[in-house]
């Protein structure tokens, strides 16, 4: 995927991943190496040059609605109440416009529930701006799963918090991919975070970005915080840290 014709830039190159229905895959790697790319190529957001992107069966060749995504800046419509924003993707995916119309209360109901599980019970009313950073960040999640997407794109989703609120939310995601059957794709300069919560941590070269390694994660699940401290999961998160300075250094 080259952007801004012949002579612009090389963002990935030879780049081949293959992700499981149901699994939970981290992309880590060094800054700029073309993970955001990745995000855009497997959600129909861009098209490649060469190559193809395959996504439940089907060749990627435009915008995928089967996918929900979460960015690290959660871009909420200040006009409109949380629970509103949340509803937005519905009013956008064609399969659900229709049934939005005469099934509101039932997708209203679906919005709450989703709030509950992130821990915003009661905060549907208020506007994104009467929110934390945190909270919206969780408002996005619920709004990148109204849909009940197959598949759940997650890029940097908690790079702007701070390390509490982080971790609160790497449990939110754990439960939720424990309880609901979608697969999940998450780029992340966080090696601890890559390590708690994937089942797979894919590694990616410098610019132009392709796959280095993938190593799977060993740890038992449900994982609970204290993993962070345990000497296992600091080895691999240090094994990733090598792996990625390596990748920059040969750049
Ligand atoms: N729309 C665009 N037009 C031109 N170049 C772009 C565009 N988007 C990305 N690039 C370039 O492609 C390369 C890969 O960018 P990308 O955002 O995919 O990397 P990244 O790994 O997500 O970066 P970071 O780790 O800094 O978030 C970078 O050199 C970037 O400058």
């Amino acid at each position: 995927m080259r952007y801004g014709g012949p002579d612009g830039t090389l963002a990935v190159s030879g780049l081949n991943l293959r992700i499981n229905r149901g699994e939970f895959v981290a992309v880590v790697g060094p800054s700029g190496c073309g993970k955001s790319t990745l995000m855009k190529l497997t959600t129909g957001l861009h098209i490649p040059q060469s190559g193809t992107v395959i996504v439940a069966n089907s060749q990627v060749t435009k915008p995928v609605s089967i996918v929900g995504m979460a960015f690290q800046n959660p871009t909420m419509l200040p006009w409109r109440t949380t629970l509103e924003n949340i509803l937005l993707p519905l009013e956008i995916v064609e399969k659900h416009r229709r049934r939005l119309r005469s099934h509101k209360a039932e997708y209203v109901a679906k919005a709450e529930n989703l709030l509950e599980t992130v821990g915003l019970k009661g905060f549907g009313q208020k506007f994104p701006w009467q929110l934390s950073g945190g909270m919206q960040q969780r408002a996005n999640l619920c709004r990148a799963l109204i849909h009940e997407p197959e598949l759940l794109m997650l890029d940097e989703p908690f790079g702007a918090l701070d390390a509490f609120t982080r971790e609160e939310l790497w449990c939110v995601i754990r439960d939720l991919h424990a309880s609901q059957d979608v697969t999940i794709v998450l780029v992340t300069h966080d090696l601890r975070e890559s390590v708690f919560l994937a089942d797979k941590v894919v590694v990616m070269s410098a610019r132009p970005g392709r796959v280095i390694s993938e190593h799977v994660v060993p740890f038992a699940r449900p994982r609970q915080l204290d993993l962070l401290y345990e000497p296992d999961f600091n080895d691999m998160v240090q094994k990733l840290h090598g792996e990625i300075a390596t990748a920059r250094a040969a750049a």
